[in-house]
């Protein structure tokens, strides 16, 4: 840090099990990762290459790199996996996540249905290879799946062997545990927090008002993700407490 100030929240440093922020790129370009990097890879835990963006973005392979070289994992959204698995795709999709060198493999089922035992042996099979991190939730808006409903499919996938669960939201974070407004489904995630141990689960969290909720519930080291590039610094802050949303949520800690 530039300076010191004192008492702010204890920072879980990378490589973090808590405390992690996933950040989704849905297309820069190699000189905005550069600039990125220059200024957040300290705070950057993950990065997801957004939805099917991959297959479009030029110069994919120099971007992985430049991400991997600053100790950034890397992986491919959710919906590649589905748009591949939808087309018989399977051996092709691990072929491409071996070609890029990646770690990491996200399996969901957000614009797909698949039945969930299934679901579960992808996770299976590709956790021999790779971490998975799973998502729980739909796209569709008019999917809305109880609490129990959430519980019992993160328990699974973790047993399965995913090492994190996403919890849905998308970009613009209107769905999953959020209402259309963007309000968070407190009830859900209260619920959700019974069950299945904090440090398990990515929330999705696009908006500041969501970040902020996280952070105030769960603290300083809440896993977060769909975090945009731009809000990579702006998350540390509100993290430590010294932006006007969270100041007070942390002073006399
Ligand atoms: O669920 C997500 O966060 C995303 C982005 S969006 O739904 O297309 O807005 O999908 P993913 O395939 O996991 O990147």
């Amino acid at each position: 840090m530039n300076y010191t100030i004192n008492n702010l929240p204890e920072r879980t440093e990378k490589p973090r099990e808590s405390g992690y922020t996933m950040v989704m790129d849905k297309g820069l370009s190699l000189r905005q990762v550069e600039d990125f990097l220059e200024v957040a890879s300290t705070y950057t835990d993950i990065v997801k290459l957004g939805w099917a963006t991959s297959y479009v973005t030029p110069n994919l392979d120099q971007k992985i790199k430049m991400y991997q070289d600053a100790g950034i994992p890397v992986y491919f959204g959710g919906t590649l996996f589905e748009a591949m698995i939808v087309r018989g795709q399977f051996d092709d999709y691990c072929r491409i996540v071996d070609k890029y060198n990646l770690q990491h493999v996200e399996v969901s089922d957000g614009s797909i249905t698949i039945n969930h035992d299934v679901k579960c042996d992808y996770i299976k099979t590709l956790a021999k290879n790779f971490t998975v991190i799973s998502e729980v939730g739909s796209k569709d808006v008019q999917k809305i799946f109880a609490p129990y409903k959430w519980i019992q499919l993160m328990k699974a996938e973790l047993e399965a062997g995913s090492w994190k669960v996403i919890a849905e939201a998308r970009e613009s974070g209107n769905v999953g545990i959020y209402r259309d407004s963007g309000e968070v489904r407190q009830g859900l995630v209260d619920e959700i927090l019974t069950q299945i141990p904090e440090q398990t689960i990515i929330w999705e969290a696009p908006q500041k008002a969501q970040q902020v909720w996280f952070i105030k519930l769960i603290g300083a080291n809440v896993n977060l993700g769909n975090i945009a590039p731009a809000d990579s610094i702006p998350l540390e802050t509100l993290r430590l407490g010294i932006r006007s949303d969270t100041f007070d949520h942390f002073l006399g800690l």
